[in-house]
């Protein structure tokens, strides 16, 4: 029971990471297109201060955006902004605090950001955990549930006014979602969301990102439904190097290292896909896709099922106390 509960997830992740790395050996990263001028236009990137994140925010910063990086890191957040703005001469780029392990923390977030009237074009759900040893989040879930899914849940549902107001026909806003690749091998145990009895946190990874792209489908599905001016899409950056990393046990460390220098994208390479999903002219109406290196993917057989889309998002509302619409 032990073996098949720690060590399939394990494995599981282990094997679609090599086809990761050898599709990265055989194709070029992708480069981006043109993309339009976002002067004026506001976006929100999670864990904008380090890694993917932050090269997301850099690059819309580039193209004339207001970015605000929302991170739990202050001074890493701050040193983050100070760079972008060195760098490119760009002022509109701040941090605000968020932590989204904790729910009173996003809707603290929330709070905050409307009372500013600002609008929201663009919001990059990016930040995220991996490999984490057994923990909880402040509200008592599964941390990767936790703070990857169920944290980005109650701050999309909570912005979607704002994106819907600061969107229009022909120039709709945009709430891009940052999978991975492990969720081919994710599992979602919906009686068993806050944890499982034999704990893996390749298990855990794995199904807080199949959860983004369940919620990402569900939630593009309501959007048209609805008529809203507002697009979702899913992206999966590659195997990139960053501090994501950092949990891997030590031997796995010391194999990692030679193999993210020759076959990892880096943060900029990884991030091209967000940015491309964000700010690409082409697609400017396009929602429900699964973007990987700038093109779009077909994602699990189990991400599009709809009963199993509608079962997880009417208990994630249950689990932020959201009321469903
Ligand atoms: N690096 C990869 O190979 C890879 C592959 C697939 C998907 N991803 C995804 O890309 C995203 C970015 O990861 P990365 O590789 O840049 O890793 P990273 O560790 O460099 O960055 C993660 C970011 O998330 C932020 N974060 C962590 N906990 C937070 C919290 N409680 N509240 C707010 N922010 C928090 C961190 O501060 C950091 O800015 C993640 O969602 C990750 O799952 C990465």
């Amino acid at each position: 029971m032990w073996l098949l509960a720690v060590i399939l997830p394990l494995l599981r992740v282990y094997f679609i990471g090599v086809k990761v790395l050898i599709y990265q050996l055989l194709h070029k990263p992708f480069t981006l297109p043109v993309l339009p001028r976002l002067n004026g236009r506001v976006a929100i990137v999670t864990g904008g201060a380090k890694g993917i994140g932050y090269e997301t925010s850099r690059h819309l910063a580039s193209l004339g955006m207001h970015v605000v990086i929302a991170g739990n890191k202050e001074e890493e957040g701050l040193k983050a902004v100070k760079k972008i703005q060195e760098e490119s001469g760009h002022r509109k780029v701040e941090f605000m605090y968020l932590d989204l392990a904790s729910l009173k923390s996003v809707r603290q977030f929330v709070q905050k950001y409307k009372a500013r009237s600002l609008p929201l074009h663009t919001l990059v759900n990016n930040a995220g955990v991996m490999l984490v040893p057994e923990r909880k989040t402040e509200d008592g879930f599964e941390l990767h549930f936790g703070l990857n899914y169920l944290g980005h849940f109650l701050l999309t549902n909570l912005l979607l006014d704002v994106l819907r107001d600061s969107g229009q026909s022909g120039k709709c806003s945009r709430i891009v979602t940052v999978s991975s690749a492990t969720h081919y091998g994710g599992q979602l145990n919906l009686n068993g969301l806050q944890g499982r009895s034999c704990y893996s946190s390749h298990g855990a990874y794995s199904q807080s990102k199949l959860a983004l792209v369940l919620f990402t489908y569900h939630l593009q599905e309501q959007l048209w439904a609805r008529g809203d001016p507002v697009t979702a899409n899913a992206v999966d950056p590659g195997m990139v190097d960053t501090d994501l990393y950092q949990n891997l046990c030590a031997p796995a460390q010391l194999a990692k290292k030679p193999v993210a220098k020759l076959l990892f994208r880096t943060p900029a390479e990884g991030a091209s896909t967000a940015v491309y999903a964000a700010a690409a002219t082409e697609l400017e109406g396009l929602g429900g896709l699964y973007l990987y290196n700038g093109q779009n993917k077909t994602s699990s057989a189990s991400s599009y099922d709809k009963q199993l889309q509608e079962k997880l998002w009417t208990k994630s509302c249950a689990m932020v106390l959201l009321q469903e619409t």
